[in-house]
């Protein structure tokens, strides 16, 4: 996912995915053989955020961290009334995350997804969308530049939950109103129930979608 030179951009949230992720490639960056330039950019989303803890984190990892301040907030939540407002703020998150990443001159764009989140993604596509598809660990946007990698995908969430703690790292409380409300949140329940009736399945299902990530 990262080459030599690469010039890596990670979507800081806060939240202890993206936390770890900074923490995980300062470390690569700092101590393996590979070369390349880190940054980090926080999405603002137009609600009350406090993002000094991110600056201090990045600080104590010498690396640098921009804010882009949006909209995002207003538009889901007043101006368009969404009814189902994730969608339409995850893409414009993406877009203001592309954006930013293309001015600052770097091309690649790291995300905290890991293993249970391709799984949950696989169940919300085939239950309510009726696609048998999950994302992929790297996609190439030729229009833009940018390739979108996602190097914590073979990682299981709860390897990051300890490793986030064992680090003591600075979690921030999600400022959406919707938090915890979310379909997603409904797969999380349901994948429970599953491990409940056959437990490893999770753990299943991240080998079935790393055989079609490494056929594709
Ligand atoms: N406000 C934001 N600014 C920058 N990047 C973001 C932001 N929100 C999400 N991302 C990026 O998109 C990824 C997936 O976002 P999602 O909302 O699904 O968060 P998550 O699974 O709860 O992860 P995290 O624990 O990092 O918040 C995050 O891990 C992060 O890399």
């Amino acid at each position: 996912m990262i080459e030599p030179q690469d010039k890596v951009v990670v979507g800081l949230s806060g939240g202890k995915d993206s936390l770890c992720l900074t923490f995980i490639l300062s470390l690569l960056q700092k101590y393996s053989h590979l070369k390349f330039e880190l940054a980090a950019l926080t999405i603002h989303p137009g609600w009350e955020v406090d993002n000094r803890p991110l600056f201090e984190f990045c600080r104590q990892l010498d690396i640098p961290l921009w804010e882009e301040r949006t909209e995002i907030a207003q538009i889901v939540f007043q101006a368009r009334k969404e009814k189902n407002p994730c969608a339409l703020c995850s893409k414009l998150r993406r877009g203001a995350l592309v954006k930013r990443a293309q001015r600052q001159g770097f091309h690649k764009l790291a995300l905290g997804h890991h293993g249970d989140d391709a799984v949950e993604t696989l169940l919300l596509n085939s239950t309510l969308g009726g696609r048998l598809s999950s994302f992929s660990p790297v996609i190439v946007y030729p229009d833009s530049g940018i390739t979108v990698i996602r190097p914590l995908i073979y990682l299981r969430e709860k390897t990051i939950v300890s490793l986030s703690k064992r680090e003591n790292l600075p979690v921030q409380a999600s400022p959406c109103s919707l938090d915890k409300k979310t379909k997603r949140q409904d797969m999380k329940v349901l994948l429970e129930e599953m491990e409940k009736a056959v437990p490893g399945c999770t753990a299943h299902l991240i080998t079935a979608l790393k055989s079609q990530w490494l056929q594709g």
